[in-house]
């Protein structure tokens, strides 16, 4: 029986360590890297990425409009990118946020999660936005192929705050994402493949993600001004689920594959010293 999301991902962060490293290709990280902006461009960018760093980081979270932004020959670079991240040993997170109707949901669930799929990775992000119920078909996928989904719950972004902390029968929009994400995890062991997005920039969560059972995905490190030292306050008891994430953070010490390696294992080992 192939092994859960949660299990292989509780198994690459206690091998590897608690991080995620973006791919986001920025046009501006392209000329900083003297690389031109174009496929070619951006395939030197994200191969240096995948070699320096799919052997040692747990996770890689190829960013797809960057790819996207490219046409036919920047998707033909994320195949590539997704499955030499993969032979390399790391975990591949698809940040593709999708939301839709459950049965277009499904069809994104074919591209992204089902086995054989060329864009196929091991879990992917998702937006609840259309009703929690609407990413059924992909998270019934995920579980019969092994892969998971990270629900957008407390999106890093200032702007998100004015829906997901509204208010729904005394309850946050934002907790009823956490509540039905915790139900869908319940009893897996030794972890869901139901997580999370919430933000390190949040400040205070004002969530109780005690029953979540489940990984939870932190961006906002780094270039959007939150740091180690915060994953504390914002996650309290629920730290040790806490898989922070940061791109241009640690991209902007490439192309010398090198120094971005070097990069993110200072990064990895300030996190793990955060969140232990
Ligand atoms: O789902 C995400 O990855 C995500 C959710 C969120 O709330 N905030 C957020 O910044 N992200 C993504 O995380 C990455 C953050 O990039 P940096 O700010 O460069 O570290 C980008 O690819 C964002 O699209």
């Amino acid at each position: 029986m192939t092994a859960s999301f949660g299990a292989r991902l509780s198994a690459a962060v206690g091998a590897r360590g608690p991080l995620c490293v973006g791919i986001d290709p920025h046009p501006g990280l392209l000329d900083q890297w003297g690389l031109p902006r174009d496929a070619s461009g951006l395939e030197r960018f994200a191969l240096t990425c995948v070699e320096a760093l799919a052997g040692d980081v747990s996770v890689l979270k190829p960013q797809s409009a960057f790819f996207e932004a490219y046409g036919s020959k920047g998707v033909a670079v994320l195949e590539r990118v997704i499955a030499d991240a993969r032979s390399a040993g790391a975990l591949v997170l698809l940040d593709v946020k999708r939301g839709d109707i459950g049965s277009t949901m499904a069809a994104y669930a074919q591209a992204y999660l089902s086995d054989g799929s060329p864009l196929a990775a091991d879990a992917v992000t998702v937006s609840p936005y259309l009703g929690f119920g609407s990413l059924d078909p992909a998270l019934a996928e995920a579980e019969r192929t092994g892969r998971g989904v990270f629900v957008l719950a407390l999106t890093s972004n200032p702007e998100g705050a004015t829906v997901q902390r509204a208010a729904v029968d005394g309850r946050s929009v934002a907790q009823t994402v956490v509540d039905q994400a915790a139900s869908r995890n319940a009893g897996a062991a030794p972890l869901g493949s139901v997580g999370l997005v919430v933000g390190a920039t949040v400040s205070r969560t004002d969530l109780d993600l005690s029953g979540l059972n489940g990984p939870i995905l932190a961006p906002g490190l780094g270039a959007q001004g939150a740091g180690p030292a915060d994953l504390a306050r914002v996650f309290g008891p629920a730290l040790p689920h806490v898989l922070p994430t940061s791109s241009r953070d640690v991209l902007r010490h490439g192309p010398d594959p090198a120094a971005l390696r070097t990069a993110a294992l200072r990064v990895r080992d300030d996190l793990a010293a955060a969140v232990s």
